[in-house]
């Protein structure tokens, strides 16, 4: 069994501390133990990414940049190896975590390109003695606080865009899903990016957060998780008034007018909904439907979601892996007995399997008043309910606290792109069951968070704003 170290100022360490293990979701086997840090280690990589920040902001941007392309090369001779890794530790198919490492990569590339037009701005003043130059500089030391559901590109998303900015980076990943984290940082070692830059310590996420919460030096935090601890982050990151990011939780409704296309509405459910076996924050989590079409969309569906196959991510075929833990299994069960309870039918699924496995479940006839459909789900459960018209729709869709993806299928153009503007959430997918990409603002609206990851906007997070005066 692999005993896995943590990773601050170029040194591997960490193997006399207390350690845990690391779970594979498909087998409840351990995998290798990782170790517990806390609030010390925390603090010694803040020391060590700290002491590493002026030279690296100092760097030309295309210097900077070498470094990302040399990762992002590295990281693609072993893209299936990572995939493996993350399979094994997180549970989704082996073909989709591939797919993840190589989105994760995208991120490191695009901001490879993006760190060198970090532009500033000349602005003309009131006086003809002065002159105003506007310029971007590096936020600081970062902290980068990751979720279980993206291992790789949760990870990149943040520290791509943060090195290409200058600044050094402290992550604290997922305590079930730290190894694809682990091997990225092996390979950023690797490519050479220097010591101090990038540093990785798992453990505790109460004592590491409030660690990096507290400590002045950390200038950005950025998180993607649960929106309850990213309000607490949010609370305990006010004292020192540092840059805050924060990607939570999401609920997203999946609208499907009228005049749609019913297959690409239908592989569009299939794609957002099922995709990491339900776990993410974009996942179709409620569908309405119009109420004229309701019978031949709900045909269509049961049929696309009866092939869908269900096992160990390692397996050939396997579309739906595992939950990632007890907990997630519950929720989704206590959801379906709630709308069973409430008048909902279950055509298909519905049924927990050994483990940690789930069916593939369609709900119809849903209420507004059953769990899923206002509370984040994390798993393979379609609420189905009907619609008549538009502003109905588009009322209910926008009535949760959550505002991060939603999803219109419609041929109409006029009437998709009035629904989209009305649509209270950072993420239209329109006639699009998978909006995610590299060079897209990632991010949402109200409780589901704040800032942007990925494209042009997502650099701008890990930037201060300057401005020189000169008289003369
Ligand atoms: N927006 C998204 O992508 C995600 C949303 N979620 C939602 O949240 C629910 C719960 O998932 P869960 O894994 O518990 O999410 P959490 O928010 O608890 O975990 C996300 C990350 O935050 C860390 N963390 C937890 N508590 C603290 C703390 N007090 N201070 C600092 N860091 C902390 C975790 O560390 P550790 O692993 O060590 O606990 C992990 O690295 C899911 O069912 C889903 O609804 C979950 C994951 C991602
Ligand atoms: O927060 C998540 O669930 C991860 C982001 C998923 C995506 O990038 O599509």
């Amino acid at each position: 069994m692999q005993q896995f170290k943590m990773f601050v100022d170029g040194k591997w360490f960490g193997q006399k501390l207390e350690q845990i293990d690391v779970i594979n979701p498909a087998t409840n086997k351990s995998i290798g133990t990782i170790p517990k840090g806390g609030m010390e280690e925390a603090k010694q990589a803040t020391d060590a990414a700290h002491a590493a920040l002026k030279e690296w902001a100092a760097r030309t941007a295309e210097d900077r940049s070498n470094y990302l392309v040399k990762w992002h090369d590295l990281i693609k001779e072993e893209r299936e190896n990572i995939g493996k890794i993350m399979t094994a530790e997180q549970g989704k198919p082996l073909k989709e975590a591939i797919g993840e490492v190589d989105y994760a990569n995208g991120f490191i590339s695009w901001y490879a390109e993006e760190g060198k037009r970090i532009y500033g701005d000349i602005i003309p003043a009131s006086h003809t003695n002065k002159r105003i130059f506007v310029q971007k500089q590096p936020v600081g030391v970062v902290a980068a606080i990751t979720p279980w559901n993206f291992p790789a590109a949760m990870i990149t998303r943040k520290v791509a865009p943060a090195l290409a900015a200058g600044c050094t980076v402290v992550i604290k990943p997922a305590t079930q899903t730290p190894l694809t984290a682990f091997k990225l940082v092996e390979l950023a070692e690797k490519a050479g990016i220097p010591k101090g830059v990038i540093n990785i310590v798992t453990g505790s996420s109460s004592q590491i957060g409030k660690a990096w919460s507290e400590d002045s030096r950390i200038r950005k935090l950025t998180f993607t998780g649960s929106t309850e601890v990213g309000k607490t982050l949010m609370k305990d990151a006010a004292d020192t008034m540092k840059k805050i990011s924060l990607e939570l939780g999401g609920h997203a409704p999946f609208i499907v007018m009228e005049d749609a296309n019913l297959d690409k509405a239908v592989a569009g459910v299939v794609a957002s909904k099922f995709r990491n076996a339900g776990q993410t924050c974009v996942c179709t989590n409620r569908v309405y439907v119009h109420e004229s079409i309701k019978e031949i969309f709900q045909e269509k569906l049961a049929k696309a979601v009866s092939k869908l196959h269900v096992g160990n991510g390692d397996e050939e075929g396997t579309d739906i892996g595992p939950l990632i833990d007890q907990n997630a299994i519950e929720k989704v069960e206590e959801q379906v007995k709630d709308a069973a309870s409430k008048g909902g039918n279950v055509i298909f699924g519905g049924k927990r399997l050994e483990g940690l496995f789930v069916e593939p479940t369609i709900v119809t006839d849903a209420t507004d008043d059953m769990l899923c459909m206002y509370e984040e789900t994390f798993g393979p459960l379609v609420p189905i309910t009907t619609f008549k018209n538009e502003e109905e729709v588009i009322d209910r869709s926008n009535n949760s606290p959550f505002g991060l993806a939603a999803y219109v299928f419609t041929e109409n153009i006029g009437q998709a792109i009035q629904i989209s503007e009305a649509l209270e959430y950072g993420i239209v997918g329109l006639n699009d069951g998978a909006p995610s990409t590299p060079q897209a603002p990632f991010g949402g609206f109200k409780e589901s968070g704040l800032g942007r990851e990925g494209g042009y906007h997502g650099i701008e997070e890990f930037l201060e704003t300057k401005y020189i005066s000169l008289a003369f």
